[in-house]
């Protein structure tokens, strides 16, 4: 039987669990394709950095992309460099010379995903991107395929391997923010600039990938707004603690009556919410349906193996096309002209954390300030910082984020407030 002839661009974390996996299951995988997988040639920049790794009969690397493009016998191509320039040039030159792509790269597919597939479309190949939201849990072609009949009103998740690591690491063990990232880099969750896993670009990134599919329209990154987990120390996750809540980095887009919103913040959730017990690098996604109600989706969102598992199935889905001549059968289904809502306009329940001078009547005089904005107030808690300060922790009532913006000015103008902290939504149950 013969196989079917697969490339690699980029041989780092995810390619080499790809590549694993295709060798290890490679018996599985011809039965259950109908035909074997090989990898006969993998991009790299520089052979030497790869001398140690020995590779099977049959397969090579190459330090020219063009050695890819010229060979007629190769039918999938795999881009796992990442990066939005050349990833790009290459994924469209494959596809327009009629290979199809799989794909991890979701900063390419949030800035050039609908254009990508419709040229996926035109030139009847497929084009894959399961591993690039949420590793290795199937999420993309479930929403897709599996959840098509229905009507998605919002979807909420955990989208980053990498700052729910971090999360987790400093609320469980009380690690430093510095030391739980390199642990995250070394084990290869990391972005090559982490600066877009902890600022959330990545999992707004996802956010725009997922709602595309969810709610049929062509979304990008740009429509998501976005806010990353830098600010949040130590004292935050242990006043969150003290009122019975766990932070999270949670991607939400919601359809509204005035439109789909999107946002990425960090976001206190009850510790009994299901999303609270995801930690590590496990991610998850809630996806509330007309048909379905509520489902969550748990499972490691990086990672090589899971990250390779979620290509790999992509793959076999593409030969299962190329020996059925069902290519490009996958079309996008946008078709929605729905507006965004200005997305960052959350109304919910808020946790303000100041710093105050300890003088009389100072609780009051925050008090006044919050009801002034008609604010109300579920807890509060202070602890004395030295003789002349204090913080203050407050938990509001549901509002909307217009009146945290005033009621901050307000605390910015009150001379016994030192310093306004931190502010995070908190998540209704
Ligand atoms: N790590 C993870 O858990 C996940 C990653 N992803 C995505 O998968 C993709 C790959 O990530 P990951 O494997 O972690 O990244 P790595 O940095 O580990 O690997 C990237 C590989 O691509 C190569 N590469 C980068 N740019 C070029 C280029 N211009 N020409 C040739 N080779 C190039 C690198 O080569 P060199 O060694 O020469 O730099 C390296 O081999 C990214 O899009 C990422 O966002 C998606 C889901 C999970
Ligand atoms: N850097 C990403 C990798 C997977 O997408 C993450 O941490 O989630």
């Amino acid at each position: 039987m013969e196989s079917i002839k697969v490339a690699l661009l980029g041989f780092g974390t995810v390619g080499q669990g790809t590549f694993e996996l295709l060798v290890k299951n490679g018996d599985l995988i011809a039965n259950r394709v109908g035909a074997p997988l090989q990898v006969t040639k993998i991009y790299v920049r520089n052979k030497a950095k790869y001398s140690h790794i020995a590779l099977p009969e049959g397969t090579q690397f190459v330090e020219s992309v063009e050695d890819v493009f010229t060979d007629p016998t190769i039918q999938v191509v795999v881009e796992v460099m990442g990066g939005t320039t050349f990833a790009r040039e290459c994924v469209e030159k494959a596809l327009t010379l009629g290979k199809s792509v799989v794909t991890a790269n979701k900063d390419l597919l949030a800035e050039a995903g609908p254009f990508l597939l419709d040229l996926a479309a035109k030139h009847k190949v497929d084009l894959r991107y399961e591993a690039s939201v949420l590793g290795g849990i199937p999420i993309i072609r479930t929403l897709y395929e599996s959840l098509a009949g229905n009507r998605i009103t919002e979807i909420v998740g955990i989208l980053n391997g990498t700052t729910n690591f971090i999360l987790s690491n400093m609320t469980e063990k009380g690690a430093g923010y510095q030391e739980v990232l390199a642990e995250a880099q070394a084990l290869g969750y990391a972005e090559a600039d982490p600066t877009a896993d902890v600022e959330g670009l990545d999992a707004a990134r996802k956010l725009a990938i997922l709602s595309s599919i969810a709610f049929n329209r062509r979304i990008f990154f740009e429509d998501v707004s976005v806010e990353g987990i830098t600010k949040i120390d130590a004292t935050d996750i242990a006043f969150g603690k003290e009122f019975g809540y766990t932070i999270k980095l949670l991607g939400i887009a919601k359809e509204t009556k005035k439109g789909l919103s999107l946002n990425v913040h960090p976001s206190f959730i009850s510790s009994d919410h299901p999303l609270a017990s995801v930690r590590g690098s496990y991610n998850a996604l809630y996806v509330k349906g007309n048909g379905i109600d509520d489902a969550m989706f748990y499972g490691r969102g990086a990672g090589s193996l899971p990250t390779g598992s979620s290509i790999v199935g992509d793959v076999m889905e593409v030969a299962k096309n190329i020996r059925t001549h069902h290519l490009g059968a996958l079309q996008p289904f946008y078709f929605s002209e729905k507006n965004l809502y200005a997305s960052g306009k959350i109304e919910s329940s808020y946790y303000i954390r100041i710093l105050v001078d300890n003088s009389t009547g100072v609780l009051a005089k925050v008090a006044t300030k919050l009801a002034e904005q008609r604010i109300s107030v579920q807890a509060v808690t202070q602890r004395n910082e030295s003789e002349t300060t204090s913080t203050i922790a407050i938990v509001t009532s549901s509002c909307p984020r217009s009146y945290i913006v005033n009621v901050i000015n307000a605390f910015n103008n009150l001379r016994v407030v030192r310093e306004v902290g931190s502010v995070i939504p908190i998540m209704a149950d």
